[in-house]
């Protein structure tokens, strides 16, 4: 009668099983909750699924997700290390170590400011790099810096972001279209 089986609530057959992404962030300022909604929004409006946007404070049960996609801004200029200035300073260095992550597909995003700390600028999110990959995650999700204008970054490695880098205070009418086409990449590279 020319009704689409939608009409009934049948699903389309899907051809793979979706993997369970977690995704999570950490802010001071609310900037990077900002981007990570960006992110979930990019998501749904691709009809891929995540688990609602969470701060890691509050973040559980990780051996439970196929993947991750972590958010962080930085705040701790120039430090070693606990550079976020939030809860994940303590996340990555007293619980990441006692979990086992191995294997688990990890994207990253990182907030900055690559103007006024164009030295530093989303350092934190190299941070998050060097620790998910010593606990044995792939990363995925490298992205160009063509566009940034930062003089140095420890969230580059090998001439490329190690995942998403957003600017709130200075490219915030790129943060919807990055997380876009961020979301898209992922989703070539097995994420979800
Ligand atoms: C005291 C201070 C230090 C900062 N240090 C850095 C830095 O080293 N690198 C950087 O990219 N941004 C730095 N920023 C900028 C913040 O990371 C940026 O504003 C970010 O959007 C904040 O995210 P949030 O609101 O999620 O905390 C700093 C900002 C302040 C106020």
């Amino acid at each position: 009668f020319g009704l689409s089986p939608a009409t009934f609530g049948v699903r389309a057959p899907t051809t793979a099983l979706s993997a369970k992404v977690g995704l999570f962030y950490s802010t001071t300022t609310g900037n990077t909750e900002t981007c990570g909604n960006h992110i979930a929004e990019a998501i749904s409006g691709a009809g891929l699924s995540a688990d609602e946007l969470t701060d890691i404070a509050d973040g559980d049960d990780f051996g439970s997700y196929d993947s991750i996609i972590a958010g962080a801004p930085t705040w701790h200029t120039g430090a070693d290390s606990e550079r976020s200035g939030t809860s994940w300073d303590s996340w990555l260095y007293d619980e990441l170590p006692n979990l086992d992550l191995k294997g688990k597909k990890v994207a990253i995003f990182g907030c900055g400011d690559q103007q006024g700390y164009g030295d530093n600028y989303c350092d934190a999110a190299g941070e998050l790099y060097d620790q998910f990959k010593a606990a044995g995650c792939e990363i995925v999700g490298m992205t160009s810096t063509e566009g940034y204008l930062h003089a140095d970054s420890k969230a580059e490695v090998g001439g490329k972001f190690v995942g998403m880098m957003f600017d709130e205070d200075n490219q915030d009418d790129m943060s919807e279209e990055r997380a876009k086409t961020w979301v898209a990449q992922l989703k070539g590279e097995g994420i979800f």
